[in-house]
Formats: structure tokens, C-alpha cells, sequence
């Protein structure tokens, strides 16, 4: 039975937007139903909350509910997919419901008439020629998420090789039978070509949901979606908590994205969050990428997953040919600049074809390391265990970790010298200013997330490389994936090493996905396109898979020593992170949580040891890693363990469930 249809009076228990697990008793006089958003009274404020339950335990001093909001229940599965997140990733249920419900304006009746927004549903999908492969996957995948109501399905294919297109055909027969799909994407891909292609293809714009929305465009896509009439909604990962009133299929683009794990606050993966979901609602879910997860090859191989291939560019477009330039004998050669011989002339050529390149270098700013050149002193944030970056543009230095900004020097803070600094290693500032040096009259374009600050500013860049006004563009990882450039031809990746350093399981892997899909923007029209690798290592297998165009030895090399250490997929691991400004305090707090373990023999304790990032925003911080097999049930383990813990209140104790940082 719905029990949504039932409604009561008297005592019922609400579960309100805080960090906290417990609902809250109130008494009501009039009906109402599970699901029901409330406002009530919670200390000194009146909060707007969810009525979770009937069976209210007694308490004395029973507040009473304030008032009762004209919006549609949440539904019971969105009420049990809250209560299923929250289990899973050891987070307080409040805490999922925040998100939400994380918008009190759309609760209260607005005092003018708000602004309407049209949720154009006129969707007339115009189908492009498909190739015979994506034909062959689009009818395979539709035959198999027929065939039942949940299943996830791998659209594995390669760069360029229209995965969009195929889920665009399989939105499009999925919107006939009415309903809602979602569709999650990396913040970062979130840019103007996706949406340019959707509506060539649909003829509408979708809802769109993401950081950038002001308060009443918020307010109405969440509206809408609750209502039903947002029928395609696209955005990033905080998208899948929305609550869709009839959800028929979801859609994860660039599913191995490490920007699907939300790393601050409620720590989730929004790709397995959303399998979850989908299992939840019993409806089919479609992952894409040309460089899947280890976690979803795994599932794939287990029979979990289905994979679906294409192994072809679309149309004409062939692979682009890849080498490496070994960075040490540059530098017996003589050549001690960050830019090769070889990507120098390479550019050269391809400017002189009228074609465009792409550099690559994941660094923001324009030098990661200021020496002292008497005392060898480095500039550090005063907050954090991390460098102070120099800026340029404008002229700063920044902590890329907390955000703290100081002028740039004049004397050093350790010796006193007087302006005798020296900038270490480039950033993407910095390769400009060699690229203009070099080549004074091309034209260039920094690509990175503290220049390109909004979407109009990111739709006039993408549109001045689409109209060729730049010849160079230089970007971090804002760049590496989803951009279709046709003119685009050469790649060069300026230190291929930078993610491989560091104690990070996901090091190689991480690097692979970055480097194949960065190479997977040359040459993606007629133009034949073609990369240059620059690394220290050319030995090491990211660069010899990727120069080989052998993804499958890769990924076969990295199971099998990720299987050896009993490490993701093949093992489970969840971090415990303690923090707090008294070092002491927090170390102490680590070494006693410990002490605490239940006894168990199938989880082995790293640590605690004391972060990589020792200290943040002024917080120290320790870290402990539990280690077990994939079958063990980590939440009830850690839930058992953090009863009989009693952690210090300014300390701050976060779980990371599954995590992918490990800084
Ligand atoms: N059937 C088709 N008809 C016309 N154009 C197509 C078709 N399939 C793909 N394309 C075009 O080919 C280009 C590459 O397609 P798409 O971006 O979907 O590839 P992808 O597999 O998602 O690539 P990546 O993983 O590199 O982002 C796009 O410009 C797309 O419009
Ligand atoms: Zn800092």
C-alpha cells in the first residue's frame, strides 16, 4: 500500500535538513502524510523538514508543526534512497536530505510573483545517419534495457566515436513513453557544445542543473522537476538528489570522472550513487567513457554491467598517431626548456597548415614553487602544508588549497633578502609566455578555471577556437575531455608525470584516462591529428600503453598488481580523516580511535599517519585507512566502532567511503 495515501494526526517524527541522524518528534492537528514537507520549530529557528515517520517515541515538551507546504510529498523511494545513501557512505540523514532540499525559498510562498521559466517539452528528435556500429549498439542496448526494468549498460567506445549520439538515440525512444531522464555529466563538460548538440537533436534545450544557476532558475528546475514537466534534466552530481516525480532512465557521460566524487561535506560518488538509484527505481542506466573505471571493467567482467563497443571514430576521423619525447636526453642535449625540440617544431608545422594545437600542462597559475635564492626558503601558505603559487594575471600568490592570496614578495620571510626569488617548473602562465617568445604572432588562449570563470566566458572561448581566432590554446584538464574541435590537430602534453607522483592508488590510472582522452581531441574531423608526449618516463606503462594504442594491456597490467595488493576494485578501502586546529588533540584522537577497533580479523588498520596535506585551512589532519575484503560490511563495522567512540567536539571526524583521494 502507498502509505502516502494515509494520513494522521498527532504524534509524527520529522527529518530535518541538519547534519544530524536523528529525526524529531512533533505533534500535528492537521492531516498529514509521509513525505510531507513541514515547517517546525528547531531551537530559536523555524525549519523546513520532511515527515519521516508515525511511530513516535514519547517525549515530553512536544512541539507542534507550523505549517504544512502545498508541494507534493516526497515520494517513499526518494525516502528510502535517503536512508540507503546515508547508510552506505556513514553520513547522517539529515545530512542527505540537505541535499535535497537544499533550497528553503522554493518552501516558502514567495512574497511577489516569481519569474516563470518554460520547461519547453516539444522534443521532435531528428535522428542523424548512424554508422553501422553505433546502428549495432543503439539496437543492442535497446533490446537490453527492455529486455528488464533495472540494468546498467557500458557504452565503451573511443574517443570521437559518437557515444553521445547513441545515447542521445536511446533518450529519445525512452521520452516517447513519457517520464523523466537524467543525464549527469562533469561539471567541466557541462560546456556550450554539449547543449549546441542536444538541441540539433531534440530541438529544445534540457533543464540544466548545476553551479552556476541564479537563486530562481534554482528554484524553478527544482519545481519542475518535482512537478514532472522538466522531463530532460542535465547537470552535475548534486542533479541525482533532486526529487524526480516519475524518473525513467539515467545517464552517467565520462563515468571514470574523478569530478563525480563530491570530496567536501557529504562524501559520495554520484556515478555509484546513481546505479544505486537506478536499482532503487528499477530503470535501466546507461555509464559512457573511452577510458572506463577499473571499478565499472570489473562489474563488466562479473556480469554486472553490460558493455557495449564501438570501436571506430565516426566517420572519416582515424586515431591520432602518438610518440613520446624522453625528457632526459633533452636535457643532455642541451635544451633545458620545458617545450622539446620536437613539440616546438611540430607546433611550428601545424600553425603553418593553418591548424590548431593544444597544450596541455594540469598547473594552474604561473609558477607552482618560489625559491629564495640566498636561503633556498620556499613560499608556503600559511594555513596549509602546500606551496604558494604565483599568479600573473592578476599578479598574486595563491594557495590552490584553501584560496588564501598574499602580494608577491618583496623580501624574503626566512633571510630578509631582498627580491631574489626564483620561479621553479611552469605553469600554464609561464608556457605562454615561452609560446610568445617563441612564436610572437600566434595567437593564444589560456584555458584554465581561475580565467575562465563563467559559462558566457567559456562559451566565447569555445567559440573563438570553433572560429579558428586562436591558434595555440593552453589548458589544464578543463580541456582534456568532451571538446570536439575539428581544426584541432596537434596535442601536446607538457609533463605526462605530473599525476604519477604521490601515494594516490589510482595514480597510473588516473593518469592513463587523462592522457587518453586529452589525446582524443587531435584529429577528430578530416584532419589527420597527432600527439606529443613529454615525459621523464617513457618506460613506464601509461606511456608505452598509450604510445602502443593499447588500452587493454593497460588495464590488464593494472588489475593485476591492483588484484596483488588486494586494492579497488578487488578489495575495499574506506578512509577516516580527523581534523581539528590542536595537532596534538588530533593525533591523540587518531591513535585512541584505533585503540578502538572492534576485534575483527578481516580488516587490516593503515595508519594513523598524519596526512599528505598535513594541514588545511589551519586544521591538522591524520589519516586512517581500513582495509578488507570486497564482501566486508564496512558501514555496520564502522558504525559498531564509532558507537563506543567518543570523538572530542573540535575535532572533526569524516568518513570517505570508497574514497579516491587520499591526500
Ligand atoms: N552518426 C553521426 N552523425 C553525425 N555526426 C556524428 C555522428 N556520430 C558522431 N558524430 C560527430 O562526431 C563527433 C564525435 O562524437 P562524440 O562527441 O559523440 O564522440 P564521443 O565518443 O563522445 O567522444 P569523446 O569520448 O572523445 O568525447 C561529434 O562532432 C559528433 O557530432
Ligand atoms: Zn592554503
Amino acid at each position: 500500500m502507498n502509505s502516502q495515501k494515509e494520513t494522521f494526526q498527532g504524534r509524527i517524527q520529522v527529518l530535518l535538513p541538519v547534519p544530524l541522524d536523528n529525526s524529531f518528534d512533533y505533534t500535528t492537528e492537521q492531516p498529514l502524510c509521509l513525505g510531507d514537507f513541514v515547517q517546525v520549530p528547531f531551537g530559536k529557528k523555524k525549519l523546513w523538514g520532511v515527515v519521516w515517520s508515525q511511530q513516535a517515541v514519547f517525549e515530553s515538551n512536544v512541539k507542534t508543526v507550523i505549517a504544512k507546504s502545498t508541494l507534493p510529498p516526497l515520494s517513499d523511494l526518494m525516502r528510502q534512497y535517503i536512508e540507503w545513501v546515508a547508510d552506505y557512505i556513514v553520513a547522517p540523514r539529515g545530512a542527505v536530505l540537505k541535499m535535497v532540499m537544499n533550497l528553503p525559498a522554493v518552501f516558502n510562498e514567495p512574497k511577489r510573483a516569481r519569474k516563470k521559466f518554460q520547461f519547453s517539452n516539444n522534443f521532435s528528435y531528428r535522428s542523424p545517419d548512424l554508422s553501422e556500429d553505433q546502428e549495432r549498439v543503439v539496437v543492442e542496448i535497446k533490446q537490453y534495457i527492455n529486455a528488464q526494468p533495472y540494468s546498467v549498460s557500458l557504452i565503451d567506445g573511443v574517443t570521437g566515436s559518437g557515444k553521445t549520439e547513441v545515447y542521445f538515440e536511446i533518450i529519445a525512444e525512452k521520452l516517447s513513453d513519457g517520464g523523466q531522464v537524467l543525464i549527469l555529466l562533469p561539471e567541466i563538460s557541462l560546456g556550450p557544445q554539449w547543449f549546441q548538440r542536444f538541441k540539433e537533436r531534440f530541438g529544445v534545450e534540457p533543464a540544466q542543473w548545476h553551479s552556476d544557476l541564479t537563486p530562481a532558475q534554482r528554484r524553478e528546475t527544482w519545481l519542475a522537476i518535482q512537478r514532472g514537466e522538466a522531463q530532460v534534466v542535465v547537470g552535475a552530481r548534486s542533479a541525482l538528489f533532486l526529487p524526480y516525480a516519475n524518473l525513467k532512465m539515467i545517464v552517467v557521460d565520462e563515468e571514470h570522472e574523478q569530478a563525480f566524487k563530491q570530496e567536501e561535506g557529504v562524501i559520495y560518488h554520484a556515478r555509484d550513487m546513481a546505479i544505486a538509484r537506478a536499482h532503487m527505481e528499477q530503470i535501466p542506466i546507461l555509464l559512457a567513457s573511452a577510458t572506463p573505471s577499473l571499478e565499472t571493467i570489473d562489474n563488466c567482467e562479473r556480469h554486472r554491467y553490460k558493455r557495449f563497443y564501438l570501436p571506430e571514430r565516426f566517420g572519416d576521423a582515424c586515431f591520432p598517431s602518438i610518440t613520446t619525447v624522453d625528457m632526459r636526453t633533452e636535457g643532455t642535449r642541451g635544451n633545458h626548456n620545458w617545450l622539446s625540440s620536437t613539440l616546438s617544431e611540430a607546433i611550428k608545422q601545424t600553425v603553418e597548415r593553418s591548424e590548431q594545437v593544444l597544450l596541455f600542462l594540469n598547473r594552474r597559475g604561473y609558477a607552482p614553487l618560489t625559491l629564495c635564492r640566498k636561503c633556498g626558503a620556499r613560499v608556503t601558505c600559511p594555513h596549509c602544508t602546500a606551496w604558494l603559487v604565483e599568479h600573473k594575471k592578476p599578479p598574486r600568490m595563491e594557495c590552490h588549497h584553501c584560496g588564501h592570496t598574499a602580494n608577491i614578495l618583496k623580501s624574503c620571510d626566512a633571510c630578509s633578502a631582498e627580491e631574489d626569488f626564483v620561479a621553479c617548473g611552469p605553469g600554464v602562465e609561464r608556457l605562454e609566455e615561452e609560446i610568445k617568445k617563441r612564436f610572437p604572432n600566434l595567437r593564444c588562449l589560456i584555458m584554465a578555471s581561475d580565467r575562465v570563470t563563467t559559462s558566457k566566458m567559456l562559451n566565447e572561448a569555445i567559440a573563438k577556437i570553433q572560429q579558428h581566432e586562436v591558434d595555440i590554446v593552453i589548458g589544464t584538464q578543463m580541456m582534456a575531455k568532451g571538446h570536439h574541435f575539428p581544426k584541432l590537430t596537434l596535442v601536446g602534453v607538457i609533463d605526462a608525470d605530473l599525476g604519477l607522483a604521490g601515494g594516490d592508488l589510482r595514480a597510473s590510472e588516473k593518469t592513463f584516462q587523462l592522457l587518453h582522452q586529452v589525446s582524443g581531441r587531435a584529429g577528430r574531423a578530416e584532419y589527420k591529428g597527432s600527439v606529443v608526449i613529454q615525459t621523464y618516463q617513457p618506460e613506464h606503462p601509461v606511456m608505452q600503453a598509450l604510445l602502443e594504442h593499447d588500452r587493454d594491456k593497460f588495464i590488464a597490467f593494472e588489475q593485476e598488481s591492483r588484484k596483488l595488493f588486494h586494492m579497488p576494485p578487488y578489495g575495499r578501502l574506506v578512509a577516516v580523516v580527523f581534523s581539528g586546529t590542536d595537532g596534538l588533540l588530533v593525533e591523540r584522537t587518531a591513535r585512541s580511535f584505533v585503540l578502538k577497533a572492534p576485534l575483527h580479523d578481516q580488516f587490516e588498520i593503515l595508519g594513523p599517519a598524519r596526512a599528505p596535506l598535513a594541514v588545511i585551512r589551519g586544521r591538522h589532519r591524520w589519516r586512517i585507512l581500513i582495509k578488507g575484503p570486497k564482501e566486508l560490511s564496512v558501514q555496520k563495522l564502522l558504525k559498531f566502532w564509532l558507537k563506543g567512540f567518543d570523538c572530542p567536539a573540535s575535532i572533526k571526524l569524516s568518513i570517505d567511503v570508497d574514497p579516491y583521494s587520499f591526500l
